[in-house]
């Protein structure tokens, strides 16, 4: 806005809904996002146009109806995105500033100018490289012009879908930020893994629709010096590192980084292979840390980082079916689901993207649970019918061959099916 701003004094705020990715988002992140625009077209006074159709046709084609000399966005970096973004330069002048990440993918480089692989030297070089203040701008920062006095733009109404599982907006999200700031932040390093214990910031859905930025965030942390404020930035810095991979490697969205691992024999052919993937899918494994997570998914559009990594790893590494099947899965439920994050956090667990995750390393589902949910509140809450067992007995029903009424035995003997992907992991080392 601000670079809008230092050339004309009025503007058209102009949002398309394109079906090419609304399609991939789910109810759950549409509906969060038709909020958000609600929110935005009241702080404008109503002066959002909303329009159907493919950018590269819509926005060109508004763009001339108004007489309008530039549009500006904040740069995508996304495959499909950027993409976009080219095709609509072919008729517009198209001013790009500002993306949705603190330091915008590409600008973190080694000194040679190559890009970083790892995640440790590349956050090493983020923090020296640093972040530019937040902008300040607000609904006064332009006079905008009056969608009903564009003619042939078919405005449309913003739909209006189910109520968004969570708090959204910029309202929502500055104050759940202020809360975290006020308290839980501190606490963050000692209890980020715990997902019984509810203690990371949730910001994510926010970061994903893009009511709040980075950079005012880490503006906020920098007058902070806890440990738990520190180990905050650092996961910030996680969200650009998988900006900066994905804009190097677009394809990396939908095929393995390595691609060594395109070798990786999977179930995906096997006839059990959509029965095992269902049973993942709905929480119904047998394994009470996977099967919480899967259901909180499906309950809330959201999941712990930790379980997160636990389900990814049982998917890829106890039932041997492809990451980009789960990926997929988590595109279509998360509330915060994002390309980058998302991809490359399967890609993380199964091995085959950027960092020194080795393959072999497999999550135990018992032990995992065991030591991030002790008590086993996490799955308790999520999985009723284990409510009636105490303490962390919780998660070895299936070991001991408890039989619990209405939840399964567990669906695969994890020993052996680690000694199988081990084995699958030395064919393609070879
Ligand atoms: C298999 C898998 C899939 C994932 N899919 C997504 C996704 O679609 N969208 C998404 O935003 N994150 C994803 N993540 C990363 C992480 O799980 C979420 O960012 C985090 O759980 C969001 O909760 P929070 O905001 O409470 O996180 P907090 O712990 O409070 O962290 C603060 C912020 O740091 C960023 N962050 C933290 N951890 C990571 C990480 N490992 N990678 C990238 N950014 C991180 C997020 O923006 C997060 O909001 C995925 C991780 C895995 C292992």
């Amino acid at each position: 806005m601000l670079t809008a701003a230092s050339s004309t004094d009025s503007a058209l705020g102009l949002f398309v809904l394109d079906e090419a990715l609304l399609n991939l988002s789910g109810n759950r992140r549409r509906a969060a996002l038709f909020a958000c625009l609600h929110e935005l077209n009241e702080r404008l006074n109503g002066s959002l146009l909303v329009v159907t159709g493919d950018p590269r046709e819509v926005v060109p084609k508004i763009a001339r109806q108004i007489d309008a000399e530039q549009v500006h966005v904040t740069a995508d970096f996304g495959p499909y995105g950027a993409q976009r973004d080219r095709d609509v330069e072919q008729h517009i002048e198209l001013v790009r500033t500002g993306s949705p990440f603190a330091v915008s993918p590409g600008r973190v480089v080694k000194p040679d100018g190559s890009s970083y692989q790892v995640f440790t030297p590349f956050y090493k070089r983020w923090l020296d490289h640093g972040w530019r203040a937040p902008a300040q701008t607000d609904a006064t920062t332009l006079t905008w012009i009056d969608p009903d006095t564009v003619d042939g733009c078919r405005r449309v109404a913003i739909p209006t879908a189910e109520k968004p599982v969570c708090p959204v907006g910029e309202r929502a999200a500055r104050q759940q930020w202020a809360e975290y700031l006020d308290g839980p932040i501190h606490e963050y390093d000692n209890h980020r893994d715990r997902p019984d214990l509810d203690a990371t910031s949730r910001m994510s859905v926010h970061l994903k629709l893009g009511t709040i930025h980075p950079r005012t965030m880490l503006a906020d942390l920098d007058a902070l010096t806890s440990e738990g404020a520190r180990a905050y930035r650092r996961q910030l810095a996680w969200r650009d590192f998988y900006g900066d991979v994905l804009a190097r490697n677009p394809d990396s969205a939908r095929h393995n980084l390595n691609r060594t691992y395109d070798g990786m024999p999977t179930d995906e052919k096997e006839p059990n292979a959509q029965e095992h993937f269902t049973a993942w899918c709905e929480g119904r494994t047998g394994f009470p840390i996977v099967d919480a997570g899967m259901r909180q998914l499906a309950g809330e559009g959201w999941m712990h980082n930790r379980v997160r990594m636990i389900v990814a790893s049982f998917l890829v590494k106890d039932l041997h079916l492809p990451w980009w099947w789960g990926a997929r899965h988590f595109m279509q439920h998360l509330v915060d689901g994002d390309l980058p994050a998302n991809q490359h956090g399967w890609q993380w667990v199964a091995g085959s993207g950027t960092d020194a995750a080795p393959y072999f390393r497999v999550f135990n589902p018992i032990t995992q649970g065991q030591r991030y949910d002790p008590q086993g509140d996490y799955v308790r809450r999520w999985v009723p019918e284990l409510r009636s067992i105490e303490g962390k007995a919780v998660h070895t029903v299936g070991e001991r061959s408890v039989d619990v009424p209405g939840y399964p035995a567990p669906m695969v003997d994890h020993a052996e099916e680690r000694r199988d992907a081990l084995a699958r992991y030395d064919r393609i080392k070879k």
